[in-house]
């Protein structure tokens, strides 16, 4: 049977981050993908140009039409914008059991937008946080969850342990941010060890919904079973050729390229997505 992945997050009109990003990542990864609209943006390469939360009662029918019938295998949350949502969207992970939970802690759009309000941090800290298999915050977000300055990786360190602390089995501290180095780092602690995964960076400006596309990635092979560290390795490989073979899409920051990774596994030359 299929496995299946179900994504709580917010559209991005321009197809490269939020529910398209990820449902396109469950196809490239052969996963049965479902979605639950929590915001509708407005959004292209240049920014984000509205958000329009979904009311509360769609985004309760929307969890127990996919609870009732479709029980997902691995489930993750994006954009979640208020407390509010933050709440029915724990509420009902709980209600229905789905304990291979990814939370990608999305707070603000590459181009400064708010995806998270502020005030709603609390909220995912004290009731998404503590039912998640995986966080993945990058850094300005674990910077906002655990209320440190992250600099060195003595820093990340630290502040994955608290992370950690507030419930989340696995954390993932993604690098991507950190531009003082030739290389990407993303450090994984699982509660015991630290283990660092490093890249090559890729310079460009073609880095909208990375975030959500990994996380997706990891979804996707927790829903197949895997675990979290191959997991985690199959996303950092899924989001790297997306990175690298760049579609060059729109005036500003364009989207990753879903279909690298296959296309490679394939032979299919990305530039032109032929044999
Ligand atoms: N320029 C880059 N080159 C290679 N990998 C990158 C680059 N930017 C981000 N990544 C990778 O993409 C993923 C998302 O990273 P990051 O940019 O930190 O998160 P977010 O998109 O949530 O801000 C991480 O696995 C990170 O290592
Ligand atoms: C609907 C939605 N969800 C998430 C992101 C974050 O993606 P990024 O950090 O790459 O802008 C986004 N821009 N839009």
């Amino acid at each position: 049977m299929i496995s299946k992945a179900l994504t709580i997050a917010g559209s991005d009109s321009g197809g490269g981050a939020g529910i398209q990003a990820d449902l396109k990542t469950f196809q490239e990864l052969s996963v049965y993908g479902m979605s639950v609209l929590t915001a509708v943006t407005a959004q292209n390469t240049l920014g984000v140009q509205g958000v329009y939360p979904v009311t509360l009662e769609a985004i309760n029918q929307q969890l127990d039409s996919i609870g009732l019938d479709l029980q997902p295998d691995a489930v993750k949350t994006g954009m979640l914008f208020n407390s509010d949502i933050i709440r029915i969207v724990a509420d009902k992970i709980k209600y229905y059991g789905w304990s291979n939970l990814v939370i990608d802690p999305v707070m603000v759009a590459k181009g400064g937008s708010t995806l998270l309000l502020q005030v709603a941090v609390q909220s995912l800290i004290s009731h998404l946080l503590p039912l998640a298999l995986v966080t993945t915050p990058n850094i300005p977000e674990a910077e906002m969850i655990t209320k440190m300055t992250i600099s060195t990786i003595e820093e990340r360190k630290k502040a994955a342990k608290i992370i950690h602390g507030m419930g989340s089995k696995y954390v993932v501290l993604k690098g991507g941010h950190d531009t003082s180095t030739t290389a990407v780092t993303d450090l994984l602690y699982d509660g015991h060890e630290y283990t660092l995964l490093e890249s090559s960076r890729i310079q460009t400006r073609h880095t909208h919904g990375t975030g959500c596309t990994y996380s997706a990635a990891v979804t996707a092979e927790l829903a197949k079973g895997k675990s979290v560290a191959e997991a985690i390795q199959t996303a950092k490989a899924f989001i790297q050729a997306a990175i690298e073979d760049e579609l060059g899409i729109g005036a500003g920051h364009g989207p990753t390229n879903h279909f690298a990774y296959q296309n490679r596994l394939r032979g299919i030359n990305s530039a032109t997505n032929e044999q």
